[in-house]
């Protein structure tokens, strides 16, 4: 622990924090400034989505959010941990024990079932299972009949479901989830959007989700819009509607923060 050499220690109520969070990629002349000096602090207990244009740097935010990718500069915080330094063990360890992830493709173990599927992070990292909270994220999940079955014989909502599950077994601090309904049909994409919700709601997790679909933000609490790696506007409560007609300023702008109107 070594919060006190942190120069801006993330409060309480923050599971996530960036200052001037900087990512490039490459060098000289072909240099891609994925991430342009980005602050951003994620709310505990709330359900942030991440949109933007293809290319702004949505998935790059997430990776130096959750440490699996080094930043070029700034500085990261995971709770009171500030992660950029460290060192890839300590980093390995951290992630593990505090984040959980979802990602488009669901890397189910195709050989395992449900339930193994669910707890092979916590069994890699020699760690029992709190089996009251498990049973309750296997039954808010409605994924109790379905705990013998291998993924071939889940469909992919239930695989969708499964890879939800996995990510909260550990009780993590922060979820994040990358497209999480990318491959979904929308009933099953909405299930699954249900059960992030429920998270946050019921089981008090905190969830950072990337998605280009307005109606999946819609679910979220916040949207951060982000626009040529950097976040260029927020939305409290957003509705697919609202969420729409702001992503229809980045088409007209193509690349920027859309017209300047006000
Ligand atoms: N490993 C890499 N090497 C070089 N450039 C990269 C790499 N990863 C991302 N980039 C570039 O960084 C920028 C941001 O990419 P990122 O994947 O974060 O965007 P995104 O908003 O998630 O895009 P999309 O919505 O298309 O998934 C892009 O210009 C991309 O080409």
């Amino acid at each position: 622990m070594s919060t006190a050499a942190a120069e801006a220690p993330a409060a309480d109520g923050v599971a996530a924090r960036a200052r001037g969070l900087t990512k490039a990629y490459g060098a000289g002349e072909t240099a891609v400034l994925a991430l342009d000096s980005v602050d951003v602090d994620i709310a505990r207990g709330r359900f942030t989505a991440v949109m933007g244009p293809s290319g702004s740097g949505k998935s790059t935010l997430m990776h130096c959010l959750a440490g699996l990718d080094t930043v070029s500069a700034g500085q990261v915080w995971l709770g009171g941990t500030e992660i950029t330094g460290l060192r890839e063990r300590e980093l390995t360890r951290l992630r593990r024990d505090r984040i959980g992830f979802m990602f488009q493709s669901f890397n189910l173990i195709p050989t395992l079932n449900a339930a193994e599927n669910i707890t092979l992070p916590m069994d890699i990292a020699g760690k029992k299972p709190d089996e009251k909270w498990l049973d309750q994220v296997i039954d808010t999940l409605g994924l109790r009949d379905r705990l013998k079955h291998r993924p071939t014989q889940l469909s992919g909502g239930q695989q969708q479901r499964v890879a939800c599950a996995r990510a909260l077994a550990s009780r993590p601090e922060l979820i994040f989830a990358d497209e999480p309904t990318g491959n979904l049909d929308s009933r099953a994409g909405l299930e699954v959007l249900g059960f992030l919700r429920e998270a946050v709601d019921q089981l008090g997790q905190t969830v950072v989700m990337v998605t280009h679909d307005p109606g999946a933000a819609a679910h979220s609490d916040l949207v951060l819009f982000l626009a040529d790696g950097r976040i260029v506007d927020r939305m409290e409560e957003p509705t697919a509607d609202a969420v729409l007609e702001r992503m229809k300023r980045f088409d007209v702008g193509r690349g920027s923060s859309g017209p300047e109107e006000d």
